[in-house]
């Protein structure tokens, strides 16, 4: 059987990672969505990520229950090791990941593709605006680097602005990465 395939999707806080990720399996039922353990509170508004605390986290990197992990607002973000079973079973997984893990991510699997999602500075803050969970400095701490270039290397590489319907980002999204599949 064919290993699933990895598709990272990255891109600043408030660029729509989550709406489109979601768009894309309701347009490809087979496609999955990995459940991200985060060191924030639950949020049912949110991305349904798992809630830990600082030490549960540190007790499961320790353990090397994390694919891939990093730091980002003030928080911590995990990648659950069990991915590597669903890609084993051949599931293609949407991983939204730092673009600082890219380089990493993409030396441990394979095969392997990067969604990079961009829109305008003025585009993200109405969207960090309008979904509302951080205000003022928390605003401005994510559109600070939101700009940010991917590591050199990492491809193949599939960008997209998302300043556009989600039905219509998702058709493009999901046309151009079978385009680049090796
Ligand atoms: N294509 C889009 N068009 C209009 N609004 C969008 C679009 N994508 C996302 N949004 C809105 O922008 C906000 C941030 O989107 P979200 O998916 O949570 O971003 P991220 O996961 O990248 O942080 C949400 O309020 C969402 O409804
Ligand atoms: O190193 P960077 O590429 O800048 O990425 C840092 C973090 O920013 C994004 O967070 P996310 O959109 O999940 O932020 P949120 O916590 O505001 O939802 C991304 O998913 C990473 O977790």
């Amino acid at each position: 059987m064919n290993r699933g395939w990895f598709i990272a999707v990255v891109g600043p806080s408030g660029v729509g990672k989550d709406t489109l990720m979601r768009a894309m399996i309701e347009a490809r039922p087979g496609l999955r969505r990995v459940r991200r353990v985060i060191t924030r509170p639950a949020d049912p508004a949110g991305e349904g990520h798992e809630p830990v605390s600082e030490a549960e986290f540190d007790m499961r990197l320790k353990d090397g229950g994390f694919a891939l992990h990093w730091r980002a607002h003030g928080l911590r973000y995990g990648v659950p090791v069990g991915i590597s079973l669903d890609l084993g079973l051949g599931r293609d997984l949407l991983v939204n990941l730092s673009r600082g893990v890219l380089p990493e991510a993409q030396a441990r699997f394979q095969p392997f593709a990067v969604l990079h999602l961009t829109a305008a500075q003025e585009v993200l803050a109405a969207r960090l605006a309008m979904r509302g969970r951080e205000v003022g400095e928390d605003i401005a701490e994510r559109l600070t680097g939101a700009a940010e270039a991917l590591p050199e290397g990492v491809g193949p590489v599939v960008s997209l602005d998302t300043d556009m319907p989600v039905a219509r980002l998702a058709r493009a999204a999901l046309r151009q990465l079978q385009a680049v599949r090796v």
